[in-house]
């Protein structure tokens, strides 16, 4: 039994980690299959099980760490890349590579032998190991790894180079390996492997756990048949399939691949018809991973993690500057001077390159905080995130070392900020959902301003009609839940009835007979109790809702 609990490994600061919180199991008896694309971290992770690198995690093979057992090479066999394509020296035999290796672990000579046997190279088993072919130096390796005949097996991209004679060899002994009670852990890139290999697949995407499933679930959510079809004639084909019910799409310059049809039934329609194919193949596709359902419950389930916002003193401006990043003025600290652990939020304007330190990190915490989109109305008075966790600095990013517009001064009839919410991230977010919840994940209320709605033009009027106007952005980042009621349907719905809607609900607030007052223009503030700048009656005649600086009136008549 191999039991991985949040393995974390960052090789660079400022950068995403390689691995993310990984904690999955792979259980005796079953073949367990690591599933990801190039880069996704399947090799850190089997590095970090047997401890060739360093990171944050534990590993446990029946119950000990690696570095706990006293003969490693007699319980686990690993199989990792080595960076370079021999499994041994270029010029030694296969034959006399194996039993050297025999020595080391301390088995006969002759299991060299049975294993040459066992992994079909016995008829090149005195063979120097440079004229291997790279699926020759696969077996080879496996053959080592096997040696000290192990109980449970590490593999990385064990069929690499494997012909499919091979592949299929190679299945089979796995699934005999397990079945006599070992326990696999395997890595490929590939889905159709995985579902052929696997009884349990663990998907990685970028570093993080994305799914844990068994086989048949895997092959059910994820695997999706479709049929590949190539020729000149694929658009007079395509017209056809579309007309018996099938979903056709192009795939490449001459191909068209197919879903709902099967391989024989399209190859018969083509010949019916006249159209000649160059390919008709089934094939596998890997749909991409649904976060929400697929997460597991049993990831990033160490440690304890909150994450709360503290609101950062910002000098006001008039206008907004814009500075680089690193420019002076650009801090990465708290007000307290201590490093800031993560920001939420973010200016308007490029994004600052983000750094984070995990040191001690409860990861998937720090995921949720790290990849939580950012609520664009701190923008206005950013605020920043100092994840408390046991470890001294879990995260840490620098402050936006573009700063946001200042907002203007506000005016005592504006209600007063309230304190940030408090965040906490016990729970792993998926990726695309906010840490914030849902205030978070309307970042376009947060920022709208209302615009009053223009008399038509030619009506005579001078100025805008007093009207539905102005929500206060910084006093919707103040209030996420004012912020929640105001989606843009809502704002819109402000200008479209004659009674105003109260966007304050149970706050008091005097807003007249009109509700809100006009909007100023964006980027230019209004003299207190002066006429409204040039322009800002124009306003858009839908009451649609814009972007920009927001008025700091917004309750005094
Ligand atoms: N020694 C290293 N130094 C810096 N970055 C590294 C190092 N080793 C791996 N990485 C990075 O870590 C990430 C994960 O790499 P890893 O080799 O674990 O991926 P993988 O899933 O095994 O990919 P593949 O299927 O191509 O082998 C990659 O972005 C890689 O560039």
């Amino acid at each position: 039994m191999i039991q991985i609990t949040g393995l974390t490994k960052a090789y660079r600061r400022g950068r995403p980690p390689a691995l993310l919180d990984l904690t999955f199991d792979a259980r005796p008896g079953m073949v367990t299959v690591l599933l990801g694309d190039e880069g996704a971290g399947k090799s850190t992770a089997l590095r970090l099980m047997v401890e060739l690198e360093r990171g944050h995690g534990l590993t446990l093979f029946d119950g000990r760490t690696y570095r706990r057992i006293r003969r490693p090479e007699r319980e686990i066999g690993v199989l990792l890349p080595t960076g370079r394509p021999e499994a041994g020296h270029p010029g030694q035999r296969a034959r006399a590579h194996l039993r050297m290796l025999a020595g080391t672990v301390g088995v006969p000579a002759r299991r060299a032998d049975d294993l040459l046997e066992q992994t079909r190279l016995a008829a090149v088993a005195d063979h120097r190991i440079g004229t291997f072919s790279p699926g020759m130096h696969r077996r080879l390796a496996l053959a080592a790894a096997l040696l000290g005949t192990p109980s449970t097996l590490l593999l990385d991209a064990p069929t690499e180079g494997l012909s499919p004679s091979n592949e299929e060899w190679f299945g089979a002994f796995l699934r005999s390996f397990a079945l006599s009670g070992g326990t696999v852990l395997a890595t490929t890139r590939a889905p159709e492997e995985a579902a052929a290999l696997a009884d349990r697949v663990v998907t990685l995407d970028a570093g993080r756990l994305a799914a844990d499933q068994p086989v048949v679930e895997f092959r059910r959510t994820r695997l999706h048949p479709e049929v590949r079809v190539r020729g000149p004639q694929m658009a007079r084909l395509a017209d056809l399939l579309a007309a018996q019910g099938g979903q056709v799409r192009r795939d490449g310059g001459a191909g068209l691949a197919v879903s709902g049809i099967d391989r024989t039934e399209i190859g018969e329609l083509a010949y019916r018809n006249g159209i000649l194919l160059h390919e008709l193949a089934d094939r596998v596709v890997q749909r991409p991973v649904s976060y929400p359902s697929a997460l597991p419950t049993g990831s990033g389930r160490s440690g304890r993690v909150s994450i709360r916002t503290v609101r950062q003193e910002t000098p006001e401006r008039e206008t907004p500057e814009r500075e680089a990043p690193g420019a002076e003025g650009a801090d990465d600290r708290a007000p307290d001077g201590q490093p800031v652990a993560a920001t939420v939020g973010r200016p308007a304007g490029p994004e600052p390159e983000r750094q984070f330190d995990h040191r001690g990190l409860q990861a998937g915490r720090w995921a949720a905080a790290a990849l939580a989109p950012h609520p664009p109305a701190q923008a206005q008075s950013p605020a920043q995130a100092q994840v408390a966790a046991p470890a001294p600095v879990a995260a840490q990013a620098p402050a936006p070392a573009v700063p946001a517009p200042a907002p203007p001064a506000r005016t005592a009839a504006q209600p007063p900020v309230l304190p940030a919410p408090a965040v906490d991230l016990t729970r792993r977010t998926p990726r695309g959902a906010s840490a914030l919840g849902g205030p978070a994940a309307r970042p376009a209320a947060a920022r709208s301003t209302v615009r009053p709605t223009a008399r038509p033009t030619g009506s005579g009027a001078a100025g805008p009609e007093p009207g539905p106007g102005v929500v206060d952005a910084e006093h919707l980042a103040a209030n996420p839940t004012d912020a929640e009621l105001l989606t843009p349907a809502r704002i819109r719905g402000v200008g479209q009835h004659p009674a105003p809607v109260h966007p304050f609900p149970g706050r008091p607030w005097s807003a007249g007979s009109t509700g809100l007052r006009p909007a100023a223009p964006a980027g230019r503030s209004r003299e207190p109790g002066g006429e409204p700048p040039a322009g800002a009656g124009a306003a858009d005649p839908r009451g649609a809702v814009h972007s920009g600086a927001a008025d700091d009136e917004n309750g005094s008549e």
